[in-house]
């Protein structure tokens, strides 16, 4: 078998072209015009281009971006009043802090200062929450992105069984919680799991994101199953000079393509669905805050 590749540049593309109708539309009936702000505290060289990438695709989906970039030795007081600041400001309907934060710094109490409705990160206890306990609320990017790549292989998800590898509370734990949310029957296994090769072969979907190159082997996939990988590993590529280095994933790509049914490459998969869900949760959160109705963005 060969995998059905799950573009996410693709996909990505098609949920930024439909943020951008909704904004434009939004924009002409009421005038409204939905706003970003972006936190980033320090120079960490990634985030920094993160953050960057943020700025760029708010603006060329017409929303306005907002970015305070803040020195590394910011204290928690300062931090705490910008964010207090956003919170009641009416052109910013989306604030977001980007991680990691410096280790000065406890994230848990800022990110939980941030006024729930506008927390498009969706990383609030509030919001936590409500995505635990199957109600409305906003859910955080990355999973947001794997739910809709799930969409494209699966019109329901009722039945099957999902392993998710890791449980950080950025990717893992979400994950599993909307999994369940669609009646998957769900395993969660991290670094303390002892038989996750077992437990993968089970699997009708395995989502990782343990952030181990090559954890994932083709013996471990049931045939047919869809492999979703979330892992982001830079790893050093001789081969392209001294010093280069190349972008991996937690799967083994071109073993596992050979047995699942369909996969997600890295780069160009569940990477660029993460900053589109950003854009999508910073529009509902305008919406949600005006009482206009929930857009509708790629058919969900
Ligand atoms: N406040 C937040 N902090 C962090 C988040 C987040 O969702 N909110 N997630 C990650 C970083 N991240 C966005 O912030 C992010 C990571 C990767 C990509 C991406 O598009 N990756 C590309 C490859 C890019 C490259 O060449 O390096 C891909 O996978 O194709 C987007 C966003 C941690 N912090
Ligand atoms: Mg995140």
């Amino acid at each position: 078998m060969t995998a059905q590749i799950i573009d996410g540049k693709a996909l990505a593309a098609d949920l930024r072209s439909s943020v951008k109708d909704v904004v434009a539309q939004i924009k002409a009936e009421h005038g409204v015009i939905p706003g970003l702000a972006v936190v980033l505290v320090g120079n960490d060289p990634a985030s920094e281009v993160y953050v960057r990438s943020k700025g760029k695709q708010t603006v060329e989906a017409g929303m306005n971006s907002f970015e305070y970039r803040l020195s590394e030795d910011t204290s928690e007081e300062e931090l705490l009043n910008l964010i207090t600041r956003l919170n009641s400001d009416p052109e910013v309907h989306g604030i977001l802090v980007q991680l990691p934060l410096p280790a000065h710094l406890d994230s848990k109490l800022v990110i939980n200062a941030i006024d729930p409705h506008k927390d498009v990160d969706g990383f609030h206890t509030t919001n936590v929450g409500m995505v635990g306990t199957g109600q409305d609320a906003i859910v955080p990017c990355t999973p947001r992105g794997c739910m809709m790549m799930l969409a494209q292989i699966y019109p329901d998800l009722r039945g099957k069984t999902a392993l998710v590898i890791g449980h950080s509370n950025i990717v893992g734990k979400p994950m599993g919680r909307l999994l369940l949310n669609a009646d998957c029957t769900v395993i969660v296994a991290h670094k303390s799991s002892t038989n996750i090769p077992e437990l993968a072969r089970m699997a009708d979907i395995v989502v990782v994101a343990a952030g181990v190159p090559g954890l994932v082997k083709a013996e471990w996939i049931k045939p047919g199953a869809t492999v979703i990988d979330v892992g982001i590993n830079r790893i050093p590529a001789p081969e392209r000079g001294e010093g280069k280095t190349r972008l991996v994933g937690d799967v083994c790509f071109d073993e596992v393509s050979e047995v699942a049914g369909a996969i997600t490459p890295v780069p160009g998969g569940v990477g660029p669905m993460t900053i589109a869900c950003l854009l999508a949760n910073t529009l509902s959160a305008c919406c949600h805050l005006h009482s206009f109705p929930e857009p509708t963005l790629l058919g969900v």
